[in-house]
C-alpha cells in the first residue's frame, strides 16, 4: 500500500460552495495515494453512506480506503483497512473481527504506543501531532519534528510503515520530511494531510503540490544515501579558500539576530571577512531579509526576539539559505532549553555551533557541565563520536568549539587544531566563530546558486551549498586570524587582542589559511 500522500477527510473543513465528493475526487486526481474517512460527528447511517460513496470514487482511482475507528462500517463497505486511535478498539480485538488482508493502522505519539503497535503487528502507524493543528490532533501532544526520528528508529527491522500527521502543509512538508529521519536512516513512508487538502478550494493542485514535494524529497534522500562523499585535507583546505574568495567577491548579506554583548564585534568581523552584516531583529522585516542572498545567524545569548527567531528561520528554510544556530548557554536555564527545542522543532538549522557544555545540553548528555555561557571541565571522552551522533540526530552540520574544534555532518568528522588560549579571555569568541561560520556558509550557498547552476534541481532541499566546508571555513578563519593576532607585538592582553583579531580577519590571505590550517579528517 502506497501511503506517500495519505489524505484524511474532514467534511467540516470544506470551503463554502465545495461539495464533499467533488473535493474528494479532485484530491484523488491530484495524486492522493490513500484515503481515510474520518467522520467524528456523523451518526451511523450518514457515516455508512459517506463511506460507500467514497469507496466508489477511491476504486475508480485505484486508491485504498481506510475507515477511522468504526470497524462495523469498514466491514459493511469492505474497506481496505481501519485506523484506530489509542482509545479506540484494541488491535488484538480488531484482528479477531476483521478479515485477513484488511489493513490496520494505529495513531502513536510516544514510544510506548510504537512498541505496542509493533507487538500487535499493525500494518502502519500514524505519528503525530508533528505540528500544532486545527483539526482533531489538537488533543494529542505535539511531539515536534525532532521527536519523530526516534520513534521511526523503533520500526527498524519491521515491515510497519509510518506516516506523520498534524499540521503538515506545503510550507511545513520539507521540514517535516527532512527532520523526521532516525539516526539509523529510517525515513517516513508518507505524510498524512487533512486541512491543506480538505479545506482547499482547489484540492487537486493542493494534493499535487504535496505529492511533488514528497517525491522530490524522497528522490533527493535516496541520491544522498547513495553518494558517499569522501573528504581529504587538501579538498577541504582548497574548498575553504575558494569560499573566502566568493565572500570577498560577492559580499553576501549576513543577517544576524544575536546577543547584545557581541553585536558590534560580530558586525565588524563580518565586514572584515568581506561580507555585509545586518543585525535586524524586528519580526516585520524577517521576510524581506530572507529574500537577499547570504545567510542567517541565530544566536540566543540574550533571548529577546524569540518570535523573530522563529520567523526568520522559517523564511531562511523556504529560501534555501544557510541558517547557523548558536544556542548560547542553552544548559543554563529551563527557558533556554525550551526555546532551543521550540526553534529546532520549527526550522532546520544548517549548522549548530556550541561549546561542549552547550552541545551536551542540546543532546541531553550529562557528560559535560556548563556554568552560564561557559563550558566546564575538559570536555567529552570521545568528542568525535559525540559530534557525529549529534549531527546525525539533528540532521545538520555540528560544530563543537574548544581548544580543539570538531566539525561533523553526521558522517565525516573533522578535527581542527588552530586557535590560541587567549580566545577564551575575550567575551563572545564562540559567538565570533558563529558569525564566521555563517559568513562562510553564505559563501558556500552563493557558490551553489551561482549563475549556471540549476536552481530547479534541488527544490527538495532546505539549504543549498556545502555546509560542512562552510562550517570548517568559519572556524579556520577565526582561529587562524587569532594565531596571527596573538603573535603581534602590539598585543599585550585581551583588550588589545580583540581589535588585532578583527585586523587579522581583515588581512586574512588564502596562503595564510593554507599554510596554518591544521585539519585532520577522521
Ligand atoms: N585553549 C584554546 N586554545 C586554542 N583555541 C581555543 C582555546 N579555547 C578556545 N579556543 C578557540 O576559541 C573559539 C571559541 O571557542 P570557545 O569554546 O571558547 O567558545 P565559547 O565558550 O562559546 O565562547 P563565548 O561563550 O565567549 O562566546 C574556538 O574557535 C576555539 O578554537
Ligand atoms: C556573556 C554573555 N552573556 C550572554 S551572551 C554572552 C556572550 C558570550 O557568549
Amino acid at each position: 500500500m502506497d501511503l506517500s500522500l495519505y489524505f484524511v477527510t474532514g467534511r467540516e473543513l470544506l470551503p463554502p460552495g465545495k461539495e464533499y465528493l467533488e473535493s474528494l475526487e479532485e484530491a484523488l486526481q491530484g495524486g492522493v495515494t490513500a484515503v481515510q474517512i474520518r467522520e467524528k460527528n456523523s451518526d451511523t447511517l450518514e457515516f455508512l453512506q459517506i463511506a460507500r460513496q467514497s469507496k466508489i470514487l477511491c476504486m475508480k482511482y485505484n486508491v485504498p480506503l481506510i475507515i477511522n475507528d468504526r470497524i462495523d462500517i469498514a466491514l459493511a463497505i469492505q474497506a481496505n483497512g481501519v485506523h484506530l486511535g489509542q482509545t479506540d478498539m484494541p488491535v488484538h480485538v480488531a484482528k479477531t473481527l476483521l478479515p485477513t488482508g484488511m489493513v490496520i493502522g494505529v495513531s502513536c505519539n510516544n514510544m510506548d504506543h510504537v512498541r505496542k503497535a509493533i507487538e500487535d503487528g499493525v500494518d502502519y502507524i500514524g505519528i503525530g501531532a508533528v505540528w500544532g493543528t486545527t483539526t482533531k490532533e489538537l488533543t494529542n501532544p505535539i511531539i515536534g519534528v525532532r521527536g519523530v526520528g526516534s520513534l521511526l528508529q523503533a520500526l527498524d527491522g519491521t515491515f510497519i510503515k509510518a506516516v506523520a500527521i498534524g499540521g503538515i502543509n506545503s510550507s511545513t512538508v520539507l521540514r517535516t520530511l527532512h527532520g523526521s529521519v532516525s539516526p539509523s536512516g529510517h525515513r517516513l513512508d508518507g505524510i498524512a494531510v487533512v486541512s491543506q487538502i480538505a479545506a482547499s478550494a482547489t484540492p487537486r493542485s493542493a494534493a499535487q503540490r504535496l505529492k511533488d514535494s514528497f517525491e522530490a524529497w524522497v528522490h533527493g534522500f535516496d541520491v544522498q544515501n547513495q553518494t558517499v562523499q569522501v573528504y581529504d585535507v587538501e579538498t577541504i583546505k582548497n574548498g575553504v579558500v575558494e569560499l573566502l574568495q566568493v565572500i570577498r567577491d560577492k559580499n553576501p548579506l549576513i543577517h544576524q539576530i544575536t546577543n547584545v554583548v557581541v553585536t558590534n564585534q560580530s558586525a565588524n568581523a563580518t565586514l572584515a571577512l568581506g561580507a555585509s552584516p545586518i543585525m535586524a531583529t524586528a519580526s516585520e522585516e524577517m521576510h524581506d531579509l530572507s529574500r537577499i542572498p547570504g545567510a542567517l545567524l541565530i544566536n540566543f545569548g540574550t533571548i529577546t526576539d524569540k518570535d523573530s527567531m522563529i520567523l526568520a528561520g522559517k523564511y531562511a528554510n523556504e529560501a534555501q539559505k544557510p541558517l547557523v544556530f548558536d544556542p548560547v548557554g542553552v544548559g543554563a536555564t529551563q527557558f533556554r532549553k525550551t526555546t532551543a527545542s521550540e526553534l529546532l522543532n520549527t526550522w532546520q538549522a544548517s549548522v549548530i555551533k556550541g561549546n561542549p557544555g552547550e552541545m551536551a545540553a542540546l543532546a541531553n548528555s550529562k557528560e559535560v557541565q556548563a556554568k552560564g555561557v561557559d563550558s566546564v571541565g575538559s570536555g567529552f571522552a570521545d568528542p568525535a563520536s559525540f559530534i557525529r551522533e549529534l549531527a546525525k540526530k539533528e540532521r545538520c552540520v555540528a560544530v563543537m568549539t574548544g581548544p580543539t574544534d570538531w566539525v561533523s555532518d553526521g558522517t565525516t568528522v573533522v578535527k581542527l587544531d588552530n586557535g590560541r588560549k587567549i580566545l577564551g579571555d575575550i567575551t563572545g569568541s564562540g559567538c565570533l566563530v558563529g558569525t564566521c561560520v555563517a559568513t562562510f556558509c553564505a559563501g558556500a550557498s552563493l557558490l551553489a546558486t551561482a549563475p549556471g547552476t540549476n536552481p530547479g534541481t534541488e527544490s527538495e532541499k532546505l539549504v543549498r551549498g556545502n555546509m560542512l566546508i562552510g562550517a570548517i571555513g568559519g572556524v579556520l578563519a577565526l582561529t587562524v586570524a587569532a594565531e596571527c593576532a596573538a603573535e603581534r607585538s602590539d598585543v599585550h592582553g585581551s583588550g588589545t587582542f580583540l581589535p588585532a583579531l578583527i585586523d587579522e580577519l581583515y588581512k586574512l590571505k588564502p596562503e595564510t589559511l593554507l599554510s596554518r590550517a591544521k585539519v585532520h579528517v577522521l
